[in-house]
């Protein structure tokens, strides 16, 4: 087994991870991710990294193992991952022909040794009719992701702008993740 671990069930960060060479193992870490209203979004992404990486490194202590998670943020309302057509097409009309940031945040842990962070990234949505968020409602791609969109698929019509890391907007930003893991004197083997 690789000495890294990434504990995620997202076949994007493990594609985003992948991108960048990295050999690693992968072991989904389920919790409940439900978090105090008093935290600040930047906040709530890293206790959730945090709470992810957390179980899987009690189980295997001398791995690097990362933990991750992405919300949006529009108006000081936290968007997570719809639960219905109805939750998606307000989450959508909210986003449409304005700005949002997305906030991911990333645990590393390895052992006793923790390090945290977090990207923004401020994203601009065109207009979006009520047929455009309904046609794209229809395509299922809003599910599985937060906000109700994907930027690495057919959501990517109805970005007209980002400032920040587009890699973030996936699911994890790879570069720094790259960064930190160097930092913390990470050496890859087999
Ligand atoms: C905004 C946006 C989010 N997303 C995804 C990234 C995350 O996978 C998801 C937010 O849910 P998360 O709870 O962060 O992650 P997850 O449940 O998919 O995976 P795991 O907890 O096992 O690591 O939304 C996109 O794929 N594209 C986008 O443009």
């Amino acid at each position: 087994m690789s000495n890294l671990i990434l504990a995620s069930q997202s076949p994007r960060r493990k594609e985003l991870l992948e991108q960048i060479q990295l050999s690693f193992s992968i072991i989904g870490s389920s919790v409940d991710e439900t978090f105090s209203p008093d935290l600040m979004p930047h906040e709530v992404v890293m206790y959730l990294a945090k709470k992810k990486a957390m179980v899987i490194s009690n189980q295997h202590p001398s791995h690097y193992v990362i933990g991750s998670d992405t919300v949006v943020t529009k108006d000081g309302k936290i968007l997570g991952k719809p639960e219905s057509k109805e939750e998606a097409k307000d989450m959508l009309q909210m986003l449409s022909g304005s700005s949002h940031a997305v906030y991911t945040g990333v645990a590393i842990l390895h052992g006793e040794e923790e390090k945290l962070f977090y990207e923004k990234t401020d994203v601009t949505f065109w207009e979006l009719t009520s047929k455009e968020i309904d046609d794209y409602i229809a395509t299922e791609e809003p599910f599985d992701k937060a906000g109700s969109y994907g930027i690495q698929g057919i959501g990517a019509k109805f970005v007209k702008e980002i400032k920040g890391d587009y890699f973030s907007v996936v699911g994890l930003p790879i570069s720094r993740v790259n960064r930190v893991l160097l930092e913390m004197g990470y050496l890859p083997s087999e």
